[in-house]
Order: structure tokens, then sequence, then C-alpha cells
């Protein structure tokens, strides 16, 4: 969706280690924002996310000439006319158009919040997938269940494509990266450590053997309880913060692991988060009046041994 920064790189990086011809799509879809989402505020920073993948194009250019890695042969940028020929596209949940929809896997965690975004993301991806006919696909573990979903919409479609999920990149604090950071500011910025801080002591606590879904999910509650203020349910630092979910899911199809059950060693699971980061309680600066709540995302994997 444009606005790069080195997440999307790594995939373009690694498609092009892997691949002879590299197209990389870069539009923002409407389908998959609600009504009430942010996507007219969505960044659009087209000229930088140019220069990126020129430069891009450049460190590969030795290697693409050897036949040792591939190129950048296009960007697809297309407009909402050519992804929706027939019908402007709906955002409202009974909105008339062209879906296509994955349930139930498409309803939980990130579709419970965002009622449209699986099946905006769903149709928008058959398009492009049919569009550029790719042999592979490229998509981020940062969004886990968007990559589970997308797995199981070209197995279930027989779509000839094979999915390949790049690991998620990370600022120096553990922070995943994601366009909608630049929202957060310098005040709010400093406080969302604490979702990754989360999940990695949740993952270190299954690494030395913790196997019951409860206290694995427990763990990463105690690192929010100790970097911040509980009351009503939501966490406050210099604003409000309101966890989503901490979720513990089975890899293939995403169904939920409850809290009195055993995760299996032999198959691992997916513990994955949400928070709604609010605008600053008492905001001093310009910046800070005009700031808008932000969604982040977040996941690790609990690999099986
Ligand atoms: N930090 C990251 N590491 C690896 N892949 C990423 C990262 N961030 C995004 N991606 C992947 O890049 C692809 C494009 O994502 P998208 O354009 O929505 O960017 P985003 O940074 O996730 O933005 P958003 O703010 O919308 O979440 C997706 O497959 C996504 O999973
Ligand atoms: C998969 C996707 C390109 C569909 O618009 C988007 O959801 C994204 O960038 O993660
Ligand atoms: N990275 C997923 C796209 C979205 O949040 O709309």
């Amino acid at each position: 969706m444009g606005a790069l920064h080195e997440g999307h790189l790594s995939l373009v990086r690694h498609a092009l280690a892997e691949n002879t011809d590299v197209f990389v799509s870069i539009y923002v879809n409407p389908t998959q924002f609600g009504v009430n989402e942010d996507l007219d505020k969505y960044p659009k920073t087209w000229e930088a996310d140019m220069a990126k993948l020129l430069e891009l194009k450049k460190e590969f250019r030795e290697k693409s000439e050897e036949g040792t890695a591939g190129e950048i042969a296009g960007i697809f940028a297309p407009t909402s006319k050519v992804m929706y020929p027939i019908l402007p596209p709906s955002s409202e949940i009974d909105g008339d158009g062209s879906f296509v929809t994955i349930t139930p896997m498409g309803k939980w965690l990130e579709g419970a919040s965002r009622p449209v975004f699986f099946r905006g993301v769903a149709t928008v991806c058959t398009k492009l997938f049919n569009i550029v006919q790719p042999d592979r696909v490229y998509f981020g573990q940062k969004d886990v269940q968007q990559s589970v979903l997308i797995k199981r919409m070209v197995k279930d479609f027989h779509i000839p494509t094979e999915v390949r999920v790049i690991p998620t990149t990370r600022e120096a604090d553990g922070l995943a990266m994601s366009s909608r950071n630049v929202f957060l500011g310098e005040t709010r910025r400093r406080d969302v450590g604490v979702l990754s801080r989360a999940l990695f002591a949740a993952q270190d606590a299954y690494n030395q053997g913790e196997v019951r879904a409860g206290q694995v999910r427990r763990k990463a509650f105690e690192v929010f309880d100790q970097a911040l203020d509980k009351r009503d349910g939501a966490y406050f630092g210099n604003q409000k913060i309101e966890v989503d979910y901490i979720a513990l899911t089975r890899f293939d199809d995403m169904t939920p692991i409850e809290d009195s059950a055993s995760i299996d060693p032999s198959e691992g699971a997916i513990l994955s988060a949400a928070m709604k980061v609010h605008p600053v309680t008492n905001p001093e600066t310009e910046e800070e009046r005009k700031q808008i709540p932000v969604r982040l995302i977040d996941n690790v994997i609990l690999e099986p041994r």
C-alpha cells in the first residue's frame, strides 16, 4: 500500500533473490478500510517510494546482470477504476460488489475489529494475482492472519502461485515497522515498544517450557501491567492504550487455543496481538493536538519443537 519502509523492502529483496522478474504493487485498496477507518489519512509518499525502489534496483544491478538475482521489472500502481471496473467499491458491511470472502478465519481477531477488512484483502489480492499472474507472491509475517488467509484462499481457489511469508522487520526497540507508525509522534512512540516486549516475554516463557496457553498469554499481559497503569480494563501512559486481543492460535487455520488448553509443542502456535493507541491525554504540541488513534498489530511464532 506504499509509504514504503524497510519491512516492504525486505519483501522485495527476498523476491529478487528467488525470482527473475519482480513486480511491486502499490495500491491503497479502499474496500479493506471500514467506513470509519483511516483510508483518507493513509500516508502517501510516492516520490520517496520510487527513490527507495530505484536504490534497491541499483543495489541488485550487478547480481541481476550476473543472473544470480532478479530485477525489479515493474511497479503496478493501478487506479481504483482499473481494480474495480464495474461497480465503485463498497466499504459497507452489506455493500454490493464482486467479493471474495474467506470464513470463518476472516471473522476472527483482525476481522472482528475490522469487519470488511479481509473481504477487501481477499478481493484485491485475487484481482492482483489475476492481473500479474505471479509464480510467487510475498507477504509479511507482521500481518500474520492476512498471510494465513491468503494461503487458504490460494489453496481453495486453485490459484497457481506460491505464497511466501517473510519475517517481520523491526525498529531497534522491537516495534514492528508499519506505515502507520508515522502517525504516532514522539511521545506515543516511546510507549508502544510494550507490544513487542510483551510478545517476546511470552515467547521466552514458551521457549523455556511453558505450554499452558493461559500462562503464556498471562506473561504478555504482565509486561503491559508492569509498563503502564491499568484502569477500567485499559492501560495508561502518556495516552490510553486498549489491548484489542492477545491471542494464541494454531498455524494452519488460526483457530484459537483456549486458555484452559495446552499448546502442543510438536505443533507450536502463533501468538498475535493488536492494540489501539489513543491520542496523548494532555496534548502540548501542535502535532499532539492533531493526533488520531493508531491501531498496531504484531505477532511472534512459537516454533514447533
Ligand atoms: N515490518 C514488516 N516486516 C515485514 N513485512 C511487512 C512489515 N510491514 C508490512 N509488511 C508487509 O508488507 C506488505 C504490505 O503491507 P502494507 O502496505 O499494508 O504495509 P504496512 O506497513 O503493514 O502498513 P499498515 O500501516 O497498513 O499496516 C504486507 O504483506 C505486509 O505484511
Ligand atoms: C495485502 C494488501 C496488499 C491488500 O491490499 C494489504 O492488505 C497489505 O499491504 O498488507
Ligand atoms: N497491512 C494491512 C493493511 C491494512 O491495515 O489495511
